[in-house]
């Protein structure tokens, strides 16, 4: 049996990856989700060991010594990471996994699997991003701000990613990942 695929899904804060990941589960049911750990508070409807591992600094930092994480970074405030050992045990069992993480983790995640698909979602536009961000209501004024600017620099780390996809509209983006996904599984691995 062959390895799965893992899969990385980057792309800045508010330009859709929540959402696109969600449609692409949907429509890709085989395709695993890694749930990541944070110190992040959770957001209202967000469930535990669903959306993420919701835990203390404590905790983490647990993680991260007992080398629980395959990567981890600190993003605008918070610690988000990686757990090492479902993303191993399913690509093992040759299913393929999805990690819908920031710049820097995918970057760490590229030097552990160079064999990794690294896809990049892009906004249409930097004025769409913003707006997208503040229309989900989720953050005050001074972290839209922040993570706008943190944005700005994430995008111009695009050149480390084998893929760039616009999310103009959430099934197109979609279509463009499975077809991703599709021409992957067909490659020639040499
Ligand atoms: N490096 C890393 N980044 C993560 C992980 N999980 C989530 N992220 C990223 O952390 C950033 C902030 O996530 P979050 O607070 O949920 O906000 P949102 O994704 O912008 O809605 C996003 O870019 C996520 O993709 C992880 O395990 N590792
Ligand atoms: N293609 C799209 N067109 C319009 N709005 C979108 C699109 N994709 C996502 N959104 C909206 O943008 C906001 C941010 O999306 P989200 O998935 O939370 O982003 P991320 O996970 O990248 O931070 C949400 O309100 C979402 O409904």
């Amino acid at each position: 049996m062959s390895r799965g695929l893992l899969i990385v899904l980057s792309g800045p804060s508010g330009v859709g990856k929540g959402t696109v990941c969600t449609a692409l589960r949907s429509r890709v049911p085989e395709l695993v989700y890694s749930v990541s750990a944070t110190t992040r508070s959770p957001r209202l409807g967000e469930v535990n060991g669903v959306n993420y591992f919701f835990k203390t600094r404590e905790q983490f930092m647990e993680m991260i010594e007992n080398d629980q994480l395959l990567e981890y970074a600190e993003y605008v405030g918070n610690y988000y990471g990686t757990p090492r050992d479902f993303v191993e045990e399913t690509l093992a069992q040759g299913k393929d996994i999805i990690l819908e993480i920031e710049v820097q983790g995918a970057l760490k995640v590229k030097e552990k699997f160079p064999d990794g698909i690294f896809v990049f979602l892009m906004p249409p536009s930097l004025e769409e991003l913003k707006d997208r961000i503040q229309g989900r209501g989720t953050e005050n004024q001074a972290t839209i701000e922040h993570r706008m600017s943190v944005a700005v620099d994430e995008i111009n780390l695009l050149q480390h990613y084998d893929y760039a996809v616009v999310n103009d509209e959430i099934n197109l983006a979609c279509e463009r990942i499975e077809a991703i996904i599709i021409a992957e599984h067909c490659k020639v691995r040499k």
